[in-house]
Order: C-alpha cells, then sequence, then structure tokens
C-alpha cells in the first residue's frame, strides 16, 4: 500500500515538473530555435508510436458543409460495425430503400483489412469550447472518424486504400437508394418558388430480365450491352464520347416495352426519366428537363412517334426554308432563329443528344419506344444515336415458358407441345398470353390456364384468317375498281385519238373489238 503510494506521489510530480518544463519552454524558448526541437521530438514521438492516424471531420469548410468522405466511410464501416461494434447507432437515410443505417458509436472501434494491411477505424467526437462562427455557432459536437495505421504502409493506405473505402460507400449508397420514376411537369407550373421541373414517385416495379419473357439469346445480349455500358467510363473517356447509350425499342403493342425499361432500370439500378414529349414548349425547354436529369438514369420517351409530329416538323419545315430560300435567300439566318424558339424539334431533341449531354457527365440511357419504327426518321435512329435497336417480337415457344414459369410456376406440360406449335402459326403478344395465362379464380389450375390459352391462341388465329381473308377481298376489290377505272381512262384516250384518225383520213388496224366497233359506228374503217 506504501509502495502504490509513493508510486502515485512520484508520477504527480513527474507530470508537474513536465508541465513546468513546457511552460518554460512555451514562454522563454527562442521562437527561431522551436522549429528543429519540435521535428526531432515528433521524430521522436514517431519512434515510440510509429502509427499514423488519420482524421475524415463530418463537417468542413466555412459553412460546415457536410463532408461527403465522412458519409461514405460512415456507410462503408456499417457492415462492419454492425458486426463488430458493441454500441450503434440507427439512423435513417434519406432516399434510401433501407430501414435504418446503422454505424458504431462514439468511441468505438472497427477493423478492417486491405491487401493483407490491418487499419483501424475509430469513430470520435469533440465539443467545441468557442464559438469561431456567430452566424452558425456550434452547439453541437463534432463527429469525425479516426483512421489509424502503421507508417510503413503509409504510401498504399493514402492512395489506393482511402480511394476504394469512398468508392465503395458510395457504390453502397447507389445500390441502397431508392429509385425514382420521374415525370416532367408543364412548364406553367414551374414558376413558383419551390416549383420543379420533375415530380417524382418511388420507383417499384418488379419487372427483370428474369420474369421479361423474349428469347434467351436476345436477352443475354442486351445484359451483356448494358454490362460494358456500364463499366465503360475510362473507354467513353478515351474516345472522347458523352457516357451514354441509345435504345430504340420497337414492336406492336403489348410485346413488353415498358417491362424491358423497367427490367432494365432495376438491373442497373437507375432512376427513370419518363419524359412527356407533348408537355414540353419548346427546344430550351427540353434542354432545361434534360440537364436536370441526374447521372444513372434512364431517360425514356415513350411512343416517339406520336409524341410529336417529329418527322414531319422536320421534312415539312425544310420544305419550307427550301422555298423560301429560293425566293430570298437573306431569310435563311433569320429563319434559323426562329426555329430554335419554336416547338420542340428533331434537330432540338438530337442536338441534346449528340452535344449538350457530353458536358452533363455521369451515364445515362436514353430509350425511345415505338409501335411503328418504319415511321420514324432515318436521323432519329441511325447507329450512334440509337446504338442498339430492340424488337420486341410476338410471343414464341421460349417467351411463353418465361411467362408459364411466372404465372403458373411450371417448366413443362403435356399441353406445351399444343402450344408450341399453335404459337408457330399465329400472332399473339406476350401481353394476351400472360392474361390468360393468370388464373382467374381458387380453382384455376395450370392446366386449366393452359386450355384457356389453347382457346385463345385458336380464337386469334382464326380472327387472323378472317382478317386476312377480308384484308385479300378489299384488296381485290380495289384492284378491280382501279382497274375498270384505267379501262374506262384507256376508252377515253383511244376515242380521242380514234377521232384523230378519222378527221386525217388515215386507216388503222384496231385490235380492241369494243372499241374498233365504236370506231366503226363513227365511220371509221377498222
Ligand atoms: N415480353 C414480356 N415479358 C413479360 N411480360 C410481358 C411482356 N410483354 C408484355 N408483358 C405483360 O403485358 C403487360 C403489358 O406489357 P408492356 O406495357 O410492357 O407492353 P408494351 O409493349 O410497352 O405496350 P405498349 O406499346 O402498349 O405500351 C405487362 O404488364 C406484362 O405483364
Amino acid at each position: 500500500m506504501m509502495m502504490m503510494g509513493e508510486t502515485w506521489s512520484q508520477l504527480g510530480s513527474l507530470i508537474a515538473t513536465a508541465m513546468f518544463l513546457w511552460a518554460m519552454f512555451d514562454k522563454y524558448f527562442p521562437y527561431q530555435l522551436r522549429g528543429p526541437i519540435l521535428t526531432y521530438s515528433k521524430k521522436l514521438a514517431s519512434f515510440v508510436y510509429p502509427y499514423i492516424q488519420i482524421k475524415f471531420q463530418e463537417f468542413t469548410g466555412e459553412y460546415l458543409k457536410r463532408n461527403e468522405a465522412y458519409a461514405a466511410i460512415e456507410t462503408y464501416l456499417s457492415n462492419k460495425s454492425s458486426a463488430e461494434a458493441r454500441s450503434l447507432k440507427a439512423v435513417v437515410v434519406r432516399d434510401s430503400n433501407q430501414p435504418v443505417q446503422l454505424s458504431m458509436d462514439e468511441n468505438e472501434e472497427v477493423t478492417d483489412e486491405f491487401e493483407g494491411i490491418k487499419v483501424w477505424w475509430t469513430a470520435k467526437s469533440i465539443t467545441p469550447r468557442t464559438q469561431s462562427n456567430p452566424f452558425y455557432p456550434e452547439t453541437e459536437e463534432k463527429r469525425y472518424y479516426k483512421l489509424t495505421f502503421h507508417k510503413s504502409h503509409r504510401e498504399i493506405l493514402c492512395g489506393k486504400y482511402i480511394n476504394h473505402v469512398l468508392q465503395e460507400g458510395k457504390a453502397i449508397t447507389v445500390r441502397n437508394r431508392q429509385r425514382k420514376l420521374c415525370i416532367n411537369n408543364p412548364s406553367q407550373n414551374w414558376g413558383g418558388y419551390k416549383s420543379r421541373k420533375w415530380s417524382h414517385v418511388t420507383f417499384e416495379h418488379p419487372a427483370s430480365f428474369d420474369t421479361l419473357a423474349m428469347e434467351s439469346k436476345k436477352k443475354e445480349e442486351i445484359i451483356n450491352d448494358l454490362i460494358k455500358f456500364s463499366q465503360g467510363k475510362e473507354y467513353y473517356a478515351k474516345i472522347g464520347k458523352a457516357w451514354k447509350r441509345g435504345y430504340l425499342l420497337y414492336g406492336p403493342p403489348g410485346t413488353g416495352k415498358s417491362s424491358m425499361i423497367a427490367a432494365m432500370a432495376n438491373f442497373m439500378n437507375y432512376d427513370i426519366y419518363d419524359l412527356e414529349l407533348t408537355t414540353v414548349k419548346d427546344n430550351t425547354e427540353l434542354r432545361r428537363l434534360l440537364i436536370e436529369t441526374t447521372s444513372k438514369s434512364i431517360i425514356v420517351i415513350e411512343d416517339i412517334d406520336c409524341s410529336l409530329d417529329l418527322t414531319g416538323q422536320r421534312k415539312k419545315k425544310k420544305e419550307q426554308v427550301n422555298d423560301e430560300e429560293k425566293k430570298d435567300p437573306a431569310s435563311k439566318m433569320a429563319k434559323g432563329e426562329e426555329e430554335s424558339n419554336s416547338k420542340v424539334t428533331l434537330s432540338g431533341l438530337l442536338n441534346f443528344i449528340d452535344g449538350l449531354w457530353s458536358a452533363c457527365g455521369g451515364e445515362r440511357i436514353i430509350v425511345f419506344t415505338t409501335n411503328y419504327v418504319e415511321k420514324l426518321d432515318p436521323a432519329l435512329i441511325r447507329r450512334g444515336r440509337m446504338d442498339k435497336h430492340i424488337e420486341m417480337s410476338y410471343c414464341g415457344f421460349e417467351a411463353f415458358k418465361v411467362l408459364a414459369k411466372n404465372y403458373l410456376n411450371i417448366d413443362s406440360h403435356p399441353l406445351f407441345m399444343t402450344i408450341g406449335h399453335l404459337l408457330e402459326e399465329t400472332n399473339i403478344t406476350p401481353a394476351d398470353v400472360a392474361e390468360n395465362l393468370m388464373p382467374k379464380s381458387l380453382y384455376d389450375d395450370a392446366e386449366t390456364c393452359l386450355k384457356k390459352l389453347i382457346e385463345a391462341i385458336k380464337t386469334a388465329k382464326e380472327e387472323a384468317i378472317k382478317k386476312a381473308e377480308e384484308e385479300a377481298r378489299l384488296k381485290a376489290e380495289k384492284e378491280e375498281k382501279e382497274k375498270q377505272e384505267t379501262t374506262q381512262e384507256d376508252v377515253k384516250v383511244d376515242e380521242s385519238s380514234a377521232k384523230e384518225v378519222k378527221e386525217n383520213g388515215v386507216e388503222v388496224v384496231i385490235e380492241d373489238k369494243t372499241l374498233a366497233k365504236e370506231i366503226n359506228e363513227n365511220g371509221v374503217t377498222a
């Protein structure tokens, strides 16, 4: 006990001496000589304690902006914290599909390993004693993460590791974020203080490439294309092109164009911007809307052929401009300016897709859908703009099998063969197949649904035959009518030539007997 008391008193006087010496040093030691002394004392300290510490504060700068690195580290450490830390905090993160994010509480420590090197992360906080900024009083504690590692790994940890932590943290945030389906507001609603160009709801479409009914080879090709695009940041930067990809989805209604877009968004973890072109006033407004779209998004223009008379406008404008230019070449420049202020034009859309987006950074996919690909202006869909043209076709046997798995949870059935044969002969959309496969009551089993589908395909087949017959009949009638009209016109032409023959008194052989009779009656020798 005596020994213990002595040790404490010795330690106390040692600390007091050290503090006295430090106070003397601070007060009387010449300023010019302090540098080398401090350097040597740091070297001594690093010899005794060979670890490096890096602080990542939650708020930085004069206006106390939240440090992105802090947020990324918090997310990165979330899994490790929930596995290792004994005291945890749960925070609700905005726009995340996770109910809460767990992070370690103050003074907790977790370890991490990178390329075989061990590091320690500690959550810390300090409560400020002074008010440095009167406009932003620091009443709250300042939180920070402290990274500790051995000085021999300085280079790799300060560079590669920190980069890895930040990137991974951001990637987890993206993975966990609640995705949005955005719809553009008409421009008259943009005026107010809190007005928005886009309104959004949470995007929760269940479609995926697994549930999408189409040939597996085609599906795989699209998936590979998307993966290649998502990994192409460096490639696009190298070739000097905007990181974007255009898809044109075409096919009859009900073949899954919208389902494909939802599957793409779910696969890529992207937001969807559903751009309704008919409510966009002009090219300027279109530009503003598109600039507001965020990275990692799919911009969709559905039924592009109906959205605007893009093809017609362009052609009409061209013709009009050409005519006017012929009359007045000086009008050319004035016209160009006027055009840019008029309605949304094809060139406005194309300019944006090709040009401005390069400046926006980030990855974007643009999708056009149409039921009538042949109606579109080639300029709109040429390769380079719409990089991939995907035909969404009628339901084949392979697509049917996907739907049977989705709706009835079966991989095979004796009726499959009949359905396969029928599908080869009949055009029926996946939407119609899906509708028939869906059990309508508790008593509908797989067989009932398949039989219902067989009936539906047979009906579709009969209707298609009737339609084809009707079309053939109408075509034949039309052709007959046209033939009759042509004959009547020929008779008229021949009558006038016969009249000429008679007047000139020339004798000719006329093979058409009706005509010859008519001419004879008029007194001409046949
Ligand atoms: N290829 C498909 N795979 C899976 N389901 C499909 C497919 N095609 C259609 N469906 C089903 O039919 C419904 C309608 O399909 P969807 O809206 O995707 O077709 P669409 O081609 O976009 O039609 P529209 O041109 O009329 O917009 C979907 O909700 C889905 O249930």
